[in-house]
């Protein structure tokens, strides 16, 4: 991503950005360029000089510098690279849009009821146009009701709550969505709001601004143009980056005038192969053209063509091993290979690494869905903190790992127990023979399930087991039928599956979400760069209908909706995936393997060739035949 910097290193264009952030005279600008550019290296610089600028004076205003960020991963970055210093404010936009309105609870309590009305009114004249007896009719039906009960509830609610990370279910929270129309409309509305804002942070700068939701981007730009004397608003991004739905599609197209653009050529990541692709795979959107810098390596790309019923994974390795030979670098296959391989969607890592018992069941419950991704889900917690690390410890014969694992966690060594206990040898005792026990599962090279690994702790009260967990188990176990008006029947019926899968296919997930895989997804690179990257292309194990890559490359027709879009003006499908193309191949720094599976190898081939993406050396046929 970024590399550290001091404020000796400032470039041409960071002196340039400097100058704009000025706080007598401060100036709004609108960076927008190419992967690989140093976006987020020159936002960096610029903090960093801005310390050295205006902290004392600032800190005496008590005002600090803004910056919103898109992950949460990014924003770390960002912090550490600014060595923590409070003078800035580095956040995601939900923490930034929370962090702005939470004081004002009647404001949201009054913003909130007026929304719900609204959305009442909204589904109550969708219902009057639809058919009865529908399930669409039905859902509508059922969410009037909720939203009535929230109207009713709203006056009793103390104090509304919401958390930027999570998924905010309870009776008293705000969602993503409410949060950012909420400060979007609090910003572009209310006077004071506005006062607060620029009060807080005269100068706000946010990356990755392409993908920024267009109602928040739109009311900071109306603050920007009324206190235009005191705030200075800095955007950095590429719009061929643009790949969420929420974004300004045309966002930098009517800039004040008084906005200054600068702009950068230099790609300073990738090799001129990978350069003069992406610049190609650009060209339909917009005429920016970059150049390499001088001492950049030619680099190789390739295109792996691969039809017909194959093994994905023997593919993907041959793949591997052909590029290690055509690029001559080792770290392309083999048990070291530090290959960073794109898949569209989390599933298909699953099915690549082979956690998808565990794994499918559990993404599919709308309310696991965040908690499974980012491994917070407690019941996640129990294997993964407490679990994993006694049957590593275990593995590398660690006793004193599993003793620490095990007194930190096991209620047995609450002190409530222990002065119940007259001897406490008799405790450390019980909880070894309940370990080992534990531990035998793991016998002769066993892989037990999770569900036996709850039935054994369970028995033996060794550690809590998180409720979903328990009553997972306790239903897997039952012979009655479950009631589906049940509590949390969905989520509990997620874990009575998932639960069924051994504890390896767990142990692969953990890899996965922690970033230690080969895997990541298309959309999740985003910011990132790898010395070897693998794009793997794949509509039909692919489950959204957002991006085609089919149709990207010509080996399928747009459909009736693609050319009705077009048409109006509206982006397609083709023009959406484009972009996501761009994104990944631009990850790469040194070499690039694109793996297309096809139904149409032939029509692909011709596609390719006749637009120049790649040249016939660069292309490579696979199929089951071969
Ligand atoms: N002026 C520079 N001199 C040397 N290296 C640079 C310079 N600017 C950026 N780089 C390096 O180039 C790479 C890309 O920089 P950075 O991630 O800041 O680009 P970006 O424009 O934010 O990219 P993207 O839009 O693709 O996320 C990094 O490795 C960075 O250290």
């Amino acid at each position: 991503m970024m590399s550290k910097l001091n404020i000796t290193e400032l470039t041409e264009l960071d002196t340039e950005l400097l100058g704009y952030l000025s706080i007598d005279k401060p100036e709004s600008f609108f960076l927008f360029a190419g992967a690989g550019s140093g976006k987020t290296r020159s936002l960096v610089s610029v903090l960093n000089a801005l310390k050295h600028r205006y902290k004392k004076k600032l800190v005496l205003k008590g005002q600090r510098i803004g910056v919103i960020t898109y992950t949460n991963g990014a924003r770390d970055e960002i912090l550490s690279r600014l060595e923590y210093d409070n003078l800035f404010s580095v956040s995601t936009i939900h923490s930034f849009a929370w962090s702005l309105i939470q004081s004002y609870q009647n404001d949201i309590r009054e913003w909130l009821r007026i929304d719900t009305e609204l959305r009442i009114e909204e589904l109550e004249e969708l219902i009057s146009k639809g058919r009865e007896g529908t399930k669409t009719h039905a859902d509508r039906i059922k969410k009037i009701e909720s939203k009535r009960v929230r109207l009713e509830n709203l006056n009793s609610i103390k104090k509304f709550s919401y958390n930027p990370n999570g998924d905010n279910f309870s009776r008293d929270s705000v969602n993503h969505t409410e949060v950012i129309k909420m400060c979007s409309d609090f910003l572009s509305d209310n006077e004071m709001m506005k006062e607060i804002l620029t009060q807080k942070f005269p100068i706000l700068l946010i990356d990755e601004s392409q993908d920024t939701n267009k109602d928040l981007i739109e009311a900071l730009f109306k603050v920007q143009s009324e206190k235009s004397k005191k705030f200075s608003l800095g955007l950095f991004g590429d719009m061929m980056q643009r790949i969420y739905m929420d974004g300004k599609k045309d966002l930098g197209k009517q800039l004040p005038q008084d906005w200054k653009r600068p702009s950068k050529k230099i790609n300073y990541r990738s090799p001129k192969r990978v350069i003069e692709l992406i610049n190609k795979i650009r060209s339909y959107d917009d005429d920016h053209i970059q150049e390499a810098i001088e001492e950049a390596n030619d680099g190789i790309v390739r295109l792996f063509v691969v039809s017909g019923d194959v093994d994905k994974q023997e593919i993907e390795k041959k793949v591997m091993e052909d590029m290690a030979s055509i690029t001559e670098d080792v770290l392309w296959s083999g048990n070291d290979a530090k290959v960073k391989a794109l898949i569209l969607e989390h599933h298909m890592a699953a099915s690549r690494m082979g956690f998808s018992d565990f794994f499918d069941p559990l993404y599919a419950s709308d309310r696991l869905k965040t908690g499974i991704l980012d491994g917070t889900l407690p019941e996640l917690r129990f294997f993964s903190d407490i679990i994993l690390p006694i049957v590593k410890g275990h593995r590398s014969d660690d006793a004193f790992k599993i003793s620490r694992v095990v007194t930190r966690n096991s209620p047995l060594f609450k002190p409530e127990i222990i002065r119940e206990k007259e001897n406490q040898t008799d405790i450390l005792e019980e909880a070894d023979l309940k370990t080992k026990s534990l531990i035998s599962l793991w016998e002769e090279g066993n892989d037990p399930t999770l569900k036996s690994i709850i039935n054994k702790i369970l028995d033996s009260g060794l550690f809590n087991v998180p409720e979903l967990l328990k009553q997972a188990f306790e239903w897997s176990e039952s012979s009655e039928e479950i009631e589906a008006e049940a509590v949390d029947f969905k989520n509990v019926f997620a874990f009575v599956s998932a639960i069924e899968s051994p504890f390896s296919q767990f142990e692969n997930y953990h890899i996965y979400i922690n970033d230690d895989a080969i895997f990541g997804t298309h959309q999740g690179v985003k910011g990132l760069e790898f010395p070897r990257v693998m794009v793997i292309m794949d509509d039909e194990e692919s489950r959204g209908f957002l991006f085609s890559y089919e149709k990207l490359f010509g080996a399928k027709e747009p459909t009736r909706t693609d050319i009705r879009n077009e048409s109006e003006g509206k982006e397609t499908s083709i023009e959406r995936t484009r972009r996501l193309f761009y994104v990944t191949c631009s990850r790469a720094k040194e070499s690039l393997a694109v793996v297309a599976y096809t139904n149409a190898p032939e029509a692909l081939k011709e596609h390719i060739l006749n637009e120049e993406w790649f040249s016939e050396e660069e292309i490579i046929e696979l199929s089951a035949d071969n």
